[in-house]
Parts: structure tokens; sequence; C-alpha cells
């Protein structure tokens, strides 16, 4: 049986850069929904709640298509940084992180008519102990901004990142395997 149409329900770059490294075509339909946090939500379930969203939010309106869609968050000792409002608030989600191991939540949700396949993929990053220079010049390059916990581990924040345990392409916002393991639950094969 041939694939459906594939659809990614994201505007985040650097997932479409992931989904496009495996040679797949899809089409970009990013879903716009309410990113607001429940007071009780732990953060693998506020992951899985926005990335089920996510996905519904557009496989309602395309019920043949291969819908994908993800949710990343950055949690420090049980408290989540989400994507700095400003520079200044950049430097502080840094500095805390700096000499310290957190965590990565990825939220991974598929749908394909009725077919529903979903995962949450928890990655442990620890940053190396950093200088005040070397946290304002990379708060400087602006880079963290639209980024959960204000950093990019794809970027110059390579340079933050002492270890990664777990799968690095989820913290860069999607596991890929992931994504590839769910396809198959849904009979989709996307490699
Ligand atoms: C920790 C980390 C996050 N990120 C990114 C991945 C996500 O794009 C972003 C987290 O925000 P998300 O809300 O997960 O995604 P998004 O708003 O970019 O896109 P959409 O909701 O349309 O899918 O942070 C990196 O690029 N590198 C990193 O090292």
């Amino acid at each position: 049986m041939s694939n459906p149409p594939i659809i990614l329900a994201s505007a985040s770059p650097r997932r479409r850069e992931l989904l496009q490294n495996l040679g797949l075509h899809f089409d970009v339909i990013p879903a716009d929904i309410d990113e607001t946090h429940g007071p009780d939500e732990t953060p693998f379930e506020l992951v899985r709640r926005l990335s089920v969203t996510k996905a519904e939010a557009v496989a309602r309106r395309y019920p043949d298509a291969l819908v994908i869609a993800a949710d990343t968050l950055v949690v420090l000792r049980g408290e989540i940084l989400g994507k700095p409002k400003d520079r200044e608030q950049n430097r502080d989600f840094i500095a805390r992180l700096s000499g310290r191991t957190h965590e990565v939540f990825t939220g991974h949700a598929l749908r394909r008519g009725e077919g529903r396949a979903e995962r949450v993929v928890r990655t442990a990053v620890r940053f190396r102990k950093l200088t005040d220079d070397e946290i304002d010049r990379y708060v400087a390059t602006g880079e963290g901004l639209d980024k959960a916990g204000g950093y990019a581990v794809q970027g110059r924040g390579a340079a933050l990142v002492r270890e990664v345990r777990g799968c690095y392409f989820s913290v860069v916002g999607l596991g890929v395997a992931t994504v590839v393991a769910l396809g198959r639950e849904l009979g989709v094969t996307l490699v």
C-alpha cells in the first residue's frame, strides 16, 4: 500500500530540517495552539498534551494524511524553562543551567485518520561551568531567544554542552528514530 501524504505540524525550522534529512517529502502546516501550562501538569503530561493538541489541530483538517507534531521543554530541578522572553531572561536561564544537568522532554504525536501514536522522550543534558563572560557572549548571539531553555545544542550552544545522555535529536526538537517507529505503528514506512 502506498504511503499517505505527510504533514509536519510545526513552525520550527529545526524540525523541518531533521525530517528533510531523511529524504522525505512533506508539507509544513504549523498548528497555532494555546501553549499555556496547566497548574498541576508535570513536564511529561504537558509535552504530551501540547504535542497531541498540535497534531489534532492539523489532523482534523487533513484526515487522509500522516500528521507529525512535537513539543519540546527544558526542565531544571523541576522547573520548566520555556522560551526566554528577552535577553535578560535568556541570561538568567543560561546562568542557572551552567555546571548542572537538566532534562529535555520532547513529546511526539502522530495521527493518521483515527490512528494515534504518541511518545515522550526524555534526555539529560549537562552544561559546562561557564564564566560570566561566556554567558554574556552566548546570550549576545541571540540564538537562544526562540528556543526552549534559551539555547540551541545544534548551534553555538554546542560549546556549552558537556554531555548529552539520550537522544540528541530530541533535544533539537524531534527524535527522528521515535518518529520513524511511531510511523510504523500506524502502518507507514518513512524510511
Ligand atoms: C533545547 C533546544 C530547543 N530547541 C528548540 C526546538 C523547538 O523549536 C523549540 C521549542 O519550542 P516548541 O514550542 O517545542 O516548538 P516551536 O514553537 O519552535 O514550533 P511548533 O510549536 O510550531 O512545533 O526549541 C532547539 O532548537 N535546540 C535546543 O537545543
